[in-house]
């Protein structure tokens, strides 16, 4: 089977193998892949895997060889699941390979918003210290987790893993599930509804995917039920936020700080609001990216394949449309 993959150069971008794949068929990897070029490299494709390359409903149709999608990714958000499931391609996904990276850079971008760690180390550098009056300095107000409330919006595998990491900062946990499942084992859980969480929080934490129905989740009459200075992360997907109203509320003091590691355009605008509202961290779409986790999505990607040629696909998103 000729697979062909369409942008993987930040999934592999010389530190890994492409062995695994390459054993299951007859493999051809793009860079990247835009435009017009979608079709032309994807026609001969019986499998096709994409990371970030729209495949659309108009894309699909154009590509009658195709027999399986298998996402370069945890979010599938890039892939049109009904419109490949009314065509029979069953479309699988990566889950859990990211779950500790996603975590832990959740965690980096918090404590970065409470500590500002490099921006004192910016500022001793550039001789703020050196100048001091006294043996020690700090730039606005330092803050610790112990005792604030985390509340995690989707709890799946990376929610669950924040939460962890949360309590372990001595933070109490709310979590807004859809379908709340069994409450983990913390000191101070407790699912609520969306409404509750976002009133109670101290700190919220966007895990969950983007979907047709939760575009600009976070807007602005959202973020004016939040607590005054409460902390926006945001490491799942960027149209989750309205970036305009996240911008006022930073711009005002409405909220202490944002953490973002995606942006509703990715790469961003040069002129997106974001770059010059206050205390907002933004990191480009790196939660994801440490060599284990993609080590692992290649893994996890391989065996999506091989299941699927077995006839017995895993991971399958649009099951439940085929
Ligand atoms: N920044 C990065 O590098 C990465 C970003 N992501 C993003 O984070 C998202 C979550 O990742 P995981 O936790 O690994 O996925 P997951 O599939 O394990 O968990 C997602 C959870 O969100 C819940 N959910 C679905 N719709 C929801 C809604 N409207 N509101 C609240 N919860 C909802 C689901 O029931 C599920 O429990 C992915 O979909 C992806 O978009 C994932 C990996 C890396
Ligand atoms: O792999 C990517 O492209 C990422 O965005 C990170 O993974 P995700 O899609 O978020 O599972």
């Amino acid at each position: 089977m000729r697979i062909t993959v369409l942008d993987g150069y930040t999934l592999n971008p010389g530190d890994l193998s492409w062995a695994e794949i390459e054993k299951l068929g007859e493999v051809t990897v793009h860079d990247r892949t835009h435009g017009q070029d979608i079709v032309k490299r994807g026609g001969q494709a019986q499998i096709l895997l994409t990371n970030k390359v729209r495949l659309t409903a108009e894309t699909l149709a154009m590509l009658p060889q195709l027999r399986f999608i298998s996402v370069l990714a945890t979010g599938y958000d890039v892939v049109d699941i009904a419109a490949a499931a009314a065509r029979g391609i069953p479309v699988s996904n990566a889950p859990g390979y990211g779950v500790e990276a996603v975590a832990q850079h959740t965690m980096a971008l918090l404590l970065e918003l409470c500590r500002k760690t490099a921006r004192h180390d910016t500022l001793v550098k550039q001789g703020a210290w050196s100048q001091a009056p006294d043996w020690c300095f700090w730039e606005g107000t330092q803050q610790q987790l112990t005792g604030k409330t985390m509340g995690i919006v989707g709890f799946g595998n990376s929610g669950r893993r924040v939460a962890v990491l949360a309590d372990a900062f001595g933070m109490d946990v709310i979590a807004y599930a859809p379908r709340p499942k069994e409450a983990p084992a913390l000191r101070n859980f407790r699912f609520a509804p969306l409404e509750e969480l976002t009133a109670q929080a101290d700190v919220i934490s966007l895990h969950c995917p983007l979907t047709a129905d939760n575009r600009h989740l976070i807007n602005a009459q959202r973020i004016a039920s939040m607590k005054d200075g409460a902390l926006l992360l945001n490491t799942a997907r960027g149209p989750l936020v309205d970036e305009t109203a996240l911008a006022q509320a930073l711009v005002s003091g409405k909220l202490g700080g944002a953490g973002l590691d995606v942006l509703e355009t990715e790469p961003p605008l040069p002129d997106n609001p974001l770059f010059r509202a206050p205390n907002c961290l933004i990191t480009p779409h790196i939660a994801w990216a440490t060599q284990t986790a993609r080590q692992s999505l290649m893994s996890i990607t391989a065996r999506n394949i091989e299941m699927f040629k077995h006839g017995t696909p895993q991971n399958v998103v649009n099951a439940h449309m085929l």
